[in-house]
């Protein structure tokens, strides 16, 4: 065995280049929080204080069972009015039938959108497993749906070509902890978790290791902390038996192969290999009170992606499915919009490296980012005018030939007075960015 137990094997792991090269995953909140579906829109995360006003003002859905919990704010109220003050969380478990699932629809549209991976919760903060684990019975194969949600979506992923991860939320389960959740310190020190739970959460992610050989770890907000001397173990039989296999940064700082950030971007990592989950609107898991306001807009996805990848980040874009099994029109619609600008520009995405300048904002209010490969540098322009217009780029940072345009527009290039001069032709109105290629 190449790794063994012990973190100096563990730390001589290194970043496999398909997840340097794949760019865009798509991750997916799915579970019991998909039936209720109701969250107040407070807010994007890092914009409204973590304490009372973000846990009881929660705008991520996922979080509905710790937002009832509070006994108090619109989600408490709402659950009241909708299913009685005595519906208890666990009893969603009689209302979820996902009817109207069909796992390879959804992998054909992540196909679609250009994605290379693709990442799904198999067991949120909930404590509610979307698959047929042997160590509780609370799960998606002996309760709900009566399916092995995880098996059928790996399996339907895999079959487009990409590849297939889990989340997994190590620290909280709240099937096993019963109070409210109101403050940062609590979720990073939940009260009762105990060698027992510490034991089987590690116990769950060796059986996701070898059930699924999954791609990625992806472990959520911290790990018990009475289990951090299990990891050792779980990372090494990790990595023997998913060689390419790599693991995200939420593990008490003990190992990461990179970093992640959630929704707030500030400054990015570059040197080091990061990733960027958000949702499309405010919330991981489907809210039906959010409407397409709350969304990114359908350019702003594209920029997201171009203003990470540029950075040497990936972004891992979320799907909050219904309980029913559909994907919300304003999420397909986005992932379709995606895909149809990667089929023409992906060359500027897919396996690149950052440019010696990422980011460059023009005087005529265009954003211009760069990337490169071995052979190429491209220039990409966020929110370009419509019709014809003339970028003047300062003290350029290249000087080599122009080849073409990716896409169906035209430009003239020359180098004047110092500036890189590129006149764009015949840009569509609310276009789409538009990508320049040049020759090294
Ligand atoms: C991807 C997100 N991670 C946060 C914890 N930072 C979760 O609390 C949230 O529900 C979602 O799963």
């Amino acid at each position: 065995m190449k790794f063994k137990p012990e973190m100096d094997s563990i730390r001589t792991h290194t970043v496999p280049q398909w997840y340097d090269d794949c760019k865009l995953g798509i991750f997916i909140h799915w579970g019991l929080y998909s039936v209720p579906a109701w969250a107040y829109p407070s807010g994007k995360l890092g914009t409204i204080p973590f304490d009372e006003r973000w846990f009881a003002y929660n705008p991520y859905a996922e979080w509905y069972c710790n937002s009832v919990r509070a006994g108090f704010g619109p989600t408490y109220e709402h659950h009241v009015k909708t299913y009685g003050a005595d519906f208890d969380y666990e009893s969603f478990t009689d209302l979820w039938k996902a009817e109207r699932w069909d796992p390879a629809q959804w992998a054909e549209l992540f196909k679609k959108s250009g994605a290379r991976y693709v990442i799904p919760t198999t067991k949120h903060h909930d404590g509610f497993c979307l698959w047929n684990t042997k160590y509780t019975d609370y799960n998606s194969y002996q309760k709900g749906p009566g399916r092995d949600l995880m098996k059928e979506l790996c399996d339907a992923v895999r079959s487009e070509g990409m590849r297939f991860g889990v989340y997994y939320s190590g620290m909280l389960n709240w099937h096993v902890t019963h109070n409210a959740m109101m403050s940062d310190y609590e979720v990073h020190h939940p009260n009762n978790i105990t060698n027992g739970y510490a034991d089987f959460a590690y116990n769950q992610m060796m059986e996701l290791v070898d059930t699924f050989e999954p791609s990625v770890l992806w472990n959520d907000l911290d790990w018990p902390l009475k289990g951090l001397d299990d990891l050792p173990y779980l990372f090494a039989h990790y990595y023997n038996t998913v060689p390419e296999g790599v693991v995200n940064d939420r593990w008490h700082d003990v190992w990461f192969d990179y970093k992640t950030k959630e929704y707030h971007r500030g400054d990015k990592f570059l040197e080091q290999k990061w990733e960027c989950c958000q949702g499309m609107g405010l919330s991981f898991g489907y809210n039906q009170v959010e409407t397409d306001e709350h969304y990114v807009s359908h350019n702003e996805l594209i920029t997201l992606l171009i203003d990470t990848v540029a950075y040497n980040g990936n972004l891992l874009i979320n799907v909050g499915p219904k309980a029913d099994g559909t994907i919300p029109e304003e999420q397909e619609s986005r992932l379709l919009y995606l895909g149809k600008w990667m089929e023409v520009n992906s060359p500027a995405i897919y396996s690149t490296k950052p440019f010696s300048r990422q980011k460059e904002e023009l005087e005529t209010g265009e954003v211009v980012y760069y990337t490169q490969n071995d052979s190429s540098i491209f220039l990409l322009v966020t929110n370009p005018k419509a019709g014809n217009s003339t970028l003047r780029i300062p003290e350029p940072a290249f000087s080599c030939d122009f080849r073409k345009t990716l896409g169906n527009f035209g430009a003239n290039v020359a180098i004047s007075e110092g500036n890189l001069v590129i006149d764009l032709l015949d840009i569509p109105a609310d276009s789409a960015p538009v990508v320049l290629e040049f020759t090294k």
